[in-house]
């Protein structure tokens, strides 16, 4: 493992303060003012599907000899789809789930102990966008860059060694399947590892930065009136993510409205993220999603935030840009991006736009 990212100094220029009143949520017999949300189904110009009525995120097997094709035209319609037979061992999932689980259980001044800090990344606490609402979500969170050990060391003093142990194990296992979806999902518009300059295999410094986060979202009295996680697309390249059997994970598909993605057995959510739309120069949409709540069930969730080495220049392949498709984005590295996101949260994209948007054809 590289030992400290330069990801965790991401946000030492732009700290985020959200003032926000830590609660036990299943304390609660009814959402408080601070926690209410418009009615979620209200939103007429992205009404919520039945997906058992309309299409479904695509499910790819990795197995399958069509993987790229199908993984390139995932990417292009809806910017999301779920893969099985992906080689990481249930085991590991459970692993995970279960630490988790074990994390957001901790009484609330325990998790507290671990609180991330208003200029850092990692550590317990509402998620980075919160800043931009009014109305608090329905939901706590773990972000982990780099070790997790001092932050273990302060939630459990004698028993965090099997945690990290855990979560450095996860780490390296979602690395590998990362770099090979990316290959994959770069593979399908023809690019090759000798376009892509900081692809190297095996130097420390080229291999790809990360963050993991667990997300919890209590059962809620009044699901249609809470929100797990706001409508956001993530700052990556690509996320993977690990559902536990309940659902709330929406996407929006463009025309039809927020779309559910089903927990499937063995599946794991591939979402494309803001560089990889950059990278892709706009052929790929990096998917606008959001997490809604349940009346009875709790929820979790681990996502795998995977970007490239958090130094490197990021812009448009030069294979995918030409006289019809000149590049749609200035360069940026993945450490700037993510303060452009802090500044601007769901416009940071079309802050960096040097051209006007176009269309692909086919
Ligand atoms: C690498 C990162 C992406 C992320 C910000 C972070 O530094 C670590 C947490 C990530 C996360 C997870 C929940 C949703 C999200 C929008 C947020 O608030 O924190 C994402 C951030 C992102 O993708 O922009
Ligand atoms: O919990 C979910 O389904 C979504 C989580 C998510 O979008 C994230 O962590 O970025
Ligand atoms: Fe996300």
């Amino acid at each position: 493992m590289p030992s400290r990212s330069l990801l965790a100094d991401a946000f030492r220029a732009c700290p985020v303060h959200v003032h926000q009143k830590h609660i036990e949520f299943t304390s609660l017999q009814e959402i408080p003012d601070s926690h209410k949300w418009a009615q979620l189904d209200d939103d007429e110009q992205h009404p919520l599907i039945d997906p058992v009525i309309t299409e479904s995120v695509p499910v790819i097997d990795l197995r399958d000899p069509n993987a790229l094709q199908k993984i390139g035209h995932a990417c292009k319609t809806w910017g999301v789809f779920q893969v099985t037979n992906h080689g990481i061992p249930t085991s590991l999932l459970e692993s995970v789930e279960s630490a988790s689980r074990s994390l957001f259980s901790l009484p609330i001044q325990q998790k507290l102990k671990a609180a991330r800090s208003p200029d850092g990344v990692s550590g317990y606490g509402v998620a980075r966008i919160s800043s931009f609402f009014s109305k608090h979500m329905w939901s706590e969170g773990f972000t982990i860059v780099d070790s997790p050990l001092e932050h273990f060391r302060q939630l459990w003093s004698h028993d965090h060694t099997k945690f990290c142990d855990t979560i450095e194990e996860y780490k390296k296992e979602m690395q590998k399947l990362a770099r090979r979806l990316t290959w994959l999902m770069l593979g399908s518009l023809g690019i090759t590892k000798k376009d892509l300059k900081w692809s190297g295999p095996t130097d420390e410094s080229k291999k790809g930065s990360a963050a993991i986060q667990l997300n919890y979202y209590p059962a809620c009295p009044d699901p249609d009136h809470a929100m797990g996680l706001a409508a956001h697309t993530d700052s990556t390249l690509l996320t993977i993510l690990h559902q536990s059997n309940t659902s709330g994970l929406q996407v929006l598909k463009e025309g039809i409205g927020w779309v559910t993605v089903p927990p499937i057995p063995g599946g794991l959510v591939v979402n494309v993220g803001d560089l990889l739309h950059i990278l892709s120069n706009g052929l790929y949409q990096s998917v606008l999603h959001r997490a809604v709540v349940n009346r009875t069930k709790h929820r979790l969730s681990i996502a795998f935030l995977h970007g490239p080495p958090s130094s490197v220049q990021i812009s448009p392949l030069q294979k995918l840009t030409g006289p019809n498709h000149p590049p749609l984005y200035r360069p940026i590295t993945w450490n700037e991006y993510l303060g452009t996101k802090a500044k601007y949260f769901n416009n940071a994209l079309s802050s960096m736009r040097i051209c006007a948007p176009f269309k692909w054809s086919g």
